[in-house]
C-alpha cells in the first residue's frame, strides 16, 4: 500500500466516521478560536435549541475584527453595530463558560497571532474556526481551515464537522531567498503563477530547502496566504524549529508529556512514497520583491516591472479582469510600478503583523522619515507583539519616522473599525486581500511585504526595497 501524505495522516487521525464514497467524513476538531464577527448566529442557534457547548475548554473567544486600535482605547467599540457584537460575545462567553480575550486583555490580538502565542496550536491538531486565515496553523504542522456560521454551531454542539476531504498539492520551494525577499514574496509569486483559485479543492503541503530555512513567522505568512490561492488548508511538516518555538508557551505540555508529544510529532510527515494529486515547484533564485497592481492577489508583478497591458493578454476573461482592475486602480498600462504614488502605508494583519515583520520594516526605516504626503499606520498583530516591539525599540523607530503606532486588531486589513481609507486613497499594504473596497469604498490596495511597505512609505511611491536596504539615503 502506498504511503500517506501528512494531510491524509492528519485526517485519518481525526475521522470519527467516513460518511460516503465521495470523501465526506465526520471529523473531530481539537480546537477553535472564534471572533465577534462570525460567531453570533452560531451562539443564537445553540441558545434557541437550548444546547450547551460540548467542550468549552477547547474554544477561545477573541475580539479582533471590529475593535478600535487608537493608542488610548477603552473597552467600547466605535460604532453601535460593533458594540452590539462585542456585548453579545461577552454574554456568550459567560453563558457558555468559554474563555474570552476582550479588547483590553493583554493576551488580545488578531486570532491567528494570539493562538500560537498562547500555545493553542500544536503539531497534529485539527483546528477549525470562523475565519478563512485559520490556514496559518499549518506552519506548526496542524491542519487549520475556515468554516461558516452554521458549521461553527455544529462544531460547538458536537466538537465535530462534516468535512469533505481535499485533494493534495505538494509545492516544493527551493533555493536561497534573494536579498530583499521574504515569505510574502514567495506566496505572491505562487499565487501569480497558479491564480487566485489555482489551489481550490486542494490542501497544500509546502516543502523544500527554502521552507526548511524559513522562520516560523515566515512559514505562518506562507500558510496564512495560501487561502488566497483557494487552498482550504496548507501544512508544513513540523521540525525542530517548530518545537523550539512552541516549547514553554502557556498551554504546552511539559516534562514527560512534552517528550511523549515530541516523539509522536516526529511521525507527522509525508511518507517518501506518498501520492500527491498534484505537484508544483517554485525556484527562489530569481525571485524579486513583489507588488500587486490589481484587485486580485494574482494580479502581481515584480517591483521592477510595469503596469501590464491588457491588449497583450490573449485570454479574453483575463483581459477583461485586467481592464477592470486597471480602471479601479486608476493605473495606465506601461507605467513603471515604481512610479505609483501612494497616500497611505499600512503594516499589520495576521499575514504580516508579527514581531519579525515589524523588525524587517524597522530595519528598512532606520532613522529616516516617511514622505510628507504619506500617512503611515502600524498595527501590531497582538498586544504581546506591541509590547515586545516597544521593548525592542521598534516602536520608537516607527514613531520617529512619522508612523502612527497603534493597538492591535484587524484594523485596516479589512476596515471594519474606524481605520478606513477614503475613495481614491492608495495604500502600500502588508495585508492579504486587495479586492475593491477591502480597505474602504473606492480605496486602492497594493499588497507587498512589510519591508516593501516601509520602503514605499519612505519614498512616497512604490519602490524596490533593495534600494533602501543599502544605505541611509
Ligand atoms: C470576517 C472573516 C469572515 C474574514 C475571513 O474569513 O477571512 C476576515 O477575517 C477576512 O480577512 O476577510
Ligand atoms: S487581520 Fe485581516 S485577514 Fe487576518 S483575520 Fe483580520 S481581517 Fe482577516
Amino acid at each position: 500500500m502506498a504511503g500517506k501524505t501528512l494531510y491524509e495522516k492528519l485526517i485519518d487521525q481525526h475521522v470519527v466516521r467516513r460518511l460516503d464514497s465521495e470523501g465526506h467524513v465526520l471529523l473531530y476538531i481539537d480546537r477553535s478560536i472564534l471572533n465577534e464577527y462570525t460567531s453570533p448566529q452560531a451562539f443564537s442557534g445553540l441558545r434557541d435549541s437550548q444546547r450547551p457547548v460540548r467542550h468549552p475548554q477547547t474554544i477561545l473567544l477573541n475580539v479582533d475584527h471590529v475593535n478600535p486600535t487608537r493608542p488610548l482605547r477603552d473597552a467600547a467599540m466605535t460604532d453601535a453595530g460593533g458594540q452590539l457584537q462585542v456585548e453579545y460575545f461577552r454574554e456568550n462567553a459567560a453563558h457558555f463558560g468559554i474563555e474570552l480575550f476582550d479588547v483590553l486583555d493583554p493576551r488580545q490580538g488578531i486570532e491567528h497571532v494570539v493562538a500560537h502565542e498562547q500555545g493553542l496550536v500544536m503539531p497534529g491538531m485539527v483546528i477549525a474556526a470562523g475565519d478563512s486565515h485559520t490556514t496559518t496553523y499549518g506552519a506548526f504542522g496542524a491542519l487549520g481551515f475556515g468554516i461558516g456560521t452554521s458549521e461553527i454551531e455544529h462544531l460547538l454542539a458536537t466538537q465535530t464537522l462534516i468535512y469533505r476531504q481535499l485533494k493534495t498539492l505538494l509545492v516544493t520551494v527551493s533555493g536561497e531567498l534573494p536579498y530583499g525577499c521574504s515569505a510574502k514574496d514567495i506566496i505572491l509569486a505562487l499565487i501569480e503563477q497558479i491564480g487566485a483559485s489555482g489551489a481550490t479543492g486542494y490542501a497544500i503541503e509546502f516543502a523544500g530547502s527554502t521552507i526548511d530555512a524559513l522562520s516560523m513567522e515566515g512559514r505562518m505568512t506562507l500558510c496564512n496566504m495560501a487561502v488566497e490561492a483557494g487552498a482550504r488548508g496548507a501544512i508544513i511538516a513540523p521540525d525542530e524549529k517548530v518545537y523550539a518555538y512552541i516549547e514553554g508557551k502557556p498551554q504546552m505540555p511539559t516534562g514527560a508529556l512534552w517528550q511523549q508529544a515530541k516523539a509522536e510529532w516526529q511521525t507527522l510527515r509525508s511518507d517518501a512514497d506518498a501520492q500527491f494529486d498534484r505537484r508544483l515547484s517554485l525556484a527562489c533564485e530569481a525571485l524579486e520583491p513583489k507588488v500587486t497592481w490589481g484587485i486580485s492577489p494574482d494580479q502581481t508583478s515584480a517591483i521592477s516591472g510595469r503596469v501590464p497591458d491588457p491588449a497583450q493578454e490573449r485570454d479574453r476573461t483575463k483581459q477583461q479582469a485586467m481592464q477592470s482592475a486597471l480602471r479601479y486602480m486608476g493605473l495606465e498600462s506601461g507605467m513603471p510600478l515604481e512610479e505609483i504614488v501612494i497616500t497611505h502605508a499600512f503594516i499589520g494583519s495576521c499575514t504580516n503583523g508579527r514581531i519579525e515583520d515589524l523588525r524587517a520594516a524597522a530595519a528598512v526605516i532606520g532613522s529616516r522619515k516617511i514622505a510628507r504626503h504619506v500617512r503611515g499606520i502600524i498595527v501590531p498583530g497582538s498586544t504581546q507583539v506591541r509590547l515586545q516591539a516597544e521593548a525592542e525599540g521598534l516602536a520608537a523607530i516607527f514613531i520617529n519616522a512619522g508612523f502612527e503606532w497603534r493597538q492591535s486588531g484587524c484594523s485596516m486589513c479589512l476596515a471594519m473599525n474606524e481605520d478606513v481609507l477614503a475613495a481614491g486613497d492608495r495604500c502600500a499594504s502588508g495585508t492579504n486581500r486587495n479586492f475593491p473596497g477591502r480597505q474602504g469604498a473606492g480605496a486602492r490596495t497594493h499588497l507587498m511585504s512589510p519591508a516593501m511597505v516601509a520602503a514605499a512609505a519612505l519614498a512616497g511611491h512604490l519602490v524596490d526595497v533593495r534600494r533602501y536596504m543599502h544605505s541611509e539615503v
